[in-house]
C-alpha cells in the first residue's frame, strides 16, 4: 500500500516517518513553510532512538499526483477545523482504471474529537477511525518529533462506524511493522468518545499551561464530569479506564526527547505556532453540543472552548492565563449555569 499522509504535522509527520523507515511508500502532503522545508530538506522525524531525515514525495494536493493508485490509502492527520476543506479537495481525486478516491479508496482518519470520520463518511465510502495515543510535536518547518519507546504509540484502528476488514487489518500490520502498537477494534468510536473525554483538558493546558498541579487537576475533574454527565444523557458509550489500560499494557514509556521542547499538547503548539485556528470547537464543543441538544448543562466546556478560541484569534501565548484567574471564570460560570437550570 501507498500511504498519502494529508497533513503531515507532529501526527502525519511521525507516523509518516515511521512508515518510510520501515520501508512503505509515502507520501507527504503539507503546505506553507512546512511543505518548502519538507521539500527542501526531507522530513527530519526526532524519536528518542535518534534523528532520520527521509525525502519522500511532497504534494500540496492530488494534481500533483496523477491518477490515484488502486492500493493509496488516504492517511488524514489534519487538525479537526482542516478536515472538511481536505476531503473537499481529495475525494473527487481520479483513481486509476475509473472513479475517483471517494468511490474507491479508504480514508483513515487518525484525529482527535469524533467528527472527521462522520464528515469523511458523507463523501467516502470507505472510512477508518483511529482513536490516536501518540504524543508529537510539530517541532519547527520540516521537524517533528514523538516521544515514547520502544514503540512510538498506541492507534486502535476499525472501520466506521464499526467493524473491521481486510484494509483494517493491512494497514494496523503496516503501523505494527512501524513502531506503532495498533490494535483493530470493532467499535472504533467507543475508543475516540473515551479519547475525547481525555481530550477536553487540550484547551485548560492551551490558554492556562500543563495540567500537572492540584489545582489543574481538579478544574479538569469537573470539565471531564460534565463531558461524562453529556455522553451518559446521549446514550453514547466510551471504554472504561481499565478496558483502555488491558488493552495498552505497559507497551509505550514517554522518554523525554533532549532538546525538543514538548511543553503542551496538540492544541498547546497550535497557540505556539500562532496558527490563528485551534480544535476546541470540536473537542470541548463536541461536548456543548451534545449537552445542548440533550439538555445538559456544560458551563466549563463553554469557558474553555470559548477562552481557547479567543486565545487563538488574538494569538496569545499558551498557557498566558493564570490558573487562579481561570479558575475563578470557572466558579462563576457553574453558578451562573446552576442558577439557569433552576430558573427554566
Ligand atoms: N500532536 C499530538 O501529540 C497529537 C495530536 N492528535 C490529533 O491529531 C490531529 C493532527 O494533529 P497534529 O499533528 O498535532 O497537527 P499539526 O498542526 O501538527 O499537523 C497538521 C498539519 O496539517 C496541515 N494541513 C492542514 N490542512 C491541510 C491541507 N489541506 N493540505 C495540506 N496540509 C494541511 C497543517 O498546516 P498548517 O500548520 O498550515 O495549518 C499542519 O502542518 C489532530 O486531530 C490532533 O488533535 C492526537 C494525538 C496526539
Ligand atoms: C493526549 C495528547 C496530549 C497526546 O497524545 C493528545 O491527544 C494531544 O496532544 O492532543
Amino acid at each position: 500500500m501507498r500511504y498519502i499522509i494529508i497533513g503531515a504535522g507532529a501526527i502525519g509527520g511521525t507516523v509518516g516517518g515511521r512508515l518510510a523507515q520501515a520501508g512503505h511508500e509515502v507520501v507527504l502532503v503539507a503546505r506553507g513553510a512546512h511543505r518548502a522545508a519538507l521539500t527542501e530538506g526531507g522530513l527530519r522525524l526526532r524519536v528518542p532512538q535518534g534523528e532520520s531525515t527521509h525525502r519522500l514525495p511532497v504534494v500540496d494536493g492530488p494534481d500533483a499526483l496523477g491518477p490515484l493508485r488502486t492500493d493509496d490509502v488516504l492517511f488524514l492527520a489534519v487538525k479537526t477545523q482542516d478536515t472538511e476543506a481536505a476531503l473537499r479537495v481529495w475525494g473527487p481525486a481520479p483513481v486509476e482504471g475509473g472513479g475517483t478516491a471517494a468511490e474507491r479508496l479508504p480514508v483513515v482518519c487518525a484525529q482527535n474529537g469524533v467528527e472527521s470520520p462522520r464528515l469523511a463518511l458523507r463523501r467516502f465510502r470507505h472510512v477508518y477511525g483511529v482513536c490516536v495515543w501518540l504524543p508529537a510535536t510539530h517541532v519547527e518547518p520540516g521537524v517533528v518529533s514523538a516521544a515514547g519507546t520502544p514503540l512510538s504509540g498506541i492507534l486502535h484502528l476499525g472501520r466506521y462506524p464499526h467493524g473491521t476488514d481486510d484494509t483494517a487489518r493491512g494497514v494496523a500490520a503496516d503501523l505494527e511493522k512501524a513502531h506503532f502498537e495498533a490494535p483493530v477494534v470493532a467499535d472504533v468510536s467507543r475508543w475516540q468518545y473515551a479519547k475525547l473525554l481525555s481530550n477536553l483538558g487540550n484547551a485548560l493546558e492551551a490558554v492556562s499551561g500543563p495540567v500537572g498541579d492540584p489545582e489543574a487537576e481538579a478544574l479538569y475533574a469537573s470539565v471531564r464530569a460534565e463531558g461524562e454527565a453529556v455522553l451518559r444523557a446521549a446514550g453514547i458509550a466510551w471504554v472504561s479506564a481499565e478496558e483502555q489500560q488491558a488493552l495498552r499494557g505497559d507497551k509505550v514509556t514517554l522518554v523525554p526527547l533532549d532538546g525538543v521542547p514538548r511543553a503542551g499538547g496538540s492544541s498547546w503548539q497550535s497557540l505556539r505556532r500562532g496558527a490563528g485556528t485551534i480544535e476546541a470547537d470540536h473537542l470541548n464543543g463536541e461536548i456543548v453540543l451534545l449537552g445542548r441538544l440533550h439538555g445538559v448543562p456544560t458551563p466549563l466546556n463553554e469557558l474553555l472552548q470559548g477562552l481557547a478560541n479567543q486565545f487563538a484569534r488574538e494569538r496569545r501565548a499558551p498557557g498566558s492565563l493564570p490558573l487562579p484567574e481561570l479558575t475563578r471564570l470557572a466558579d462563576q460560570r457553574s453558578a451562573g449555569a446552576v442558577a439557569f437550570v433552576q430558573e427554566s
